[in-house]
């Protein structure tokens, strides 16, 4: 594989059901990813697209084709590699999913803490560092129910990105935000992104995304349609 290539997707079909209900929802999907870019996965209800992210995303097994990741083959991958992988991966999910009983410290302090043998005072500071660069330093001591949609969404993407992983897969981050704090959460995920190095694909119905995109997928009926690279 190519040393600048995060993520290579060969072949990958998927099947959900069994028996007569068994529906295939991946058909011969292949694509790569480039260490540092912002791809947007675009496509219609149903097209794929969160199916995509969670196989790439080790959250379910992979059945057919090869998605190679960080080097590993996850086809074939045992429970406990595709857990190990995971704990490599930032995750950002619609509804952003905090702890509503845990301060915005405490929900970033998680996304180091998957990582095993992280002291706390270490986590915190890590916390704090990541709270600062989202501009959220003056809310750390906030629990969610606190906190703007944006604002909460900011906290997620500083979750996701604390433990500085190497890929940041994101699943409709901005779909509950308005114009606004959806511009600001892209920004700040690419910037981040920019700065650490990050790789990212984000699943997005939004068009607002498409011109921060280095480059744009589309799934039609679980099947690439369009690969573009809107700046060519
Ligand atoms: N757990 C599941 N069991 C059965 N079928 C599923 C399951 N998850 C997804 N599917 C089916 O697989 C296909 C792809 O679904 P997927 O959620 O990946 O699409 P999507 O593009 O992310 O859609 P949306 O934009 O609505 O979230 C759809 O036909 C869907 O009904």
């Amino acid at each position: 594989m190519d040393p600048d290539t995060l993520v290579d997707v060969r072949g990958l079909n998927h099947w959900f059901g069994s028996g007569e209900a068994r529906k295939q929802a991946l058909f011969e999907v292949s694509f790569s990813l480039t260490r540092g870019s912002f791809t947007a996965l675009m496509g219609p209800s149903g097209s794929g697209k969160t199916t995509v992210l969670t196989l790439v995303g080790c959250l379910r097994a992979v059945q057919d084709g090869s998605v190679r990741l960080l080097d590993h083959e996850l086809n074939g991958a045992t429970e406990a590699g595709l857990v190990a992988l995971r704990q490599r991966l930032g995750f950002i999910f619609q509804g952003h999913n905090l702890h509503e009983s845990l301060t915005a410290t405490q929900n970033v302090m998680m996304g180091v803490q998957v990582r095993r043998g992280v002291p706390d005072p270490l986590a915190r500071q890590a916390a704090s560092h990541a709270l600062g660069l989202v501009g959220l330093a003056d809310r750390a001591g906030y629990l969610p129910a606190n906190l703007s949609g944006g604002q909460k969404q900011r906290v997620a993407v500083a979750r996701a990105l604390v433990g500085n992983p190497a890929l940041v897969l994101a699943d409709e981050p901005t779909a509950a935000l308005d114009k606004d704090s959806a511009a600001e959460v892209v920004d700040l995920l690419k910037r981040m992104g920019r700065a650490r190095g990050t790789t990212t694909l984000l699943v997005t119905h939004d068009n607002r995304i498409l011109d921060r995109a280095d480059r744009i997928l589309t799934l039609q009926d679980g099947r690439i349609a369009r690969d573009e690279a809107p700046r060519g």
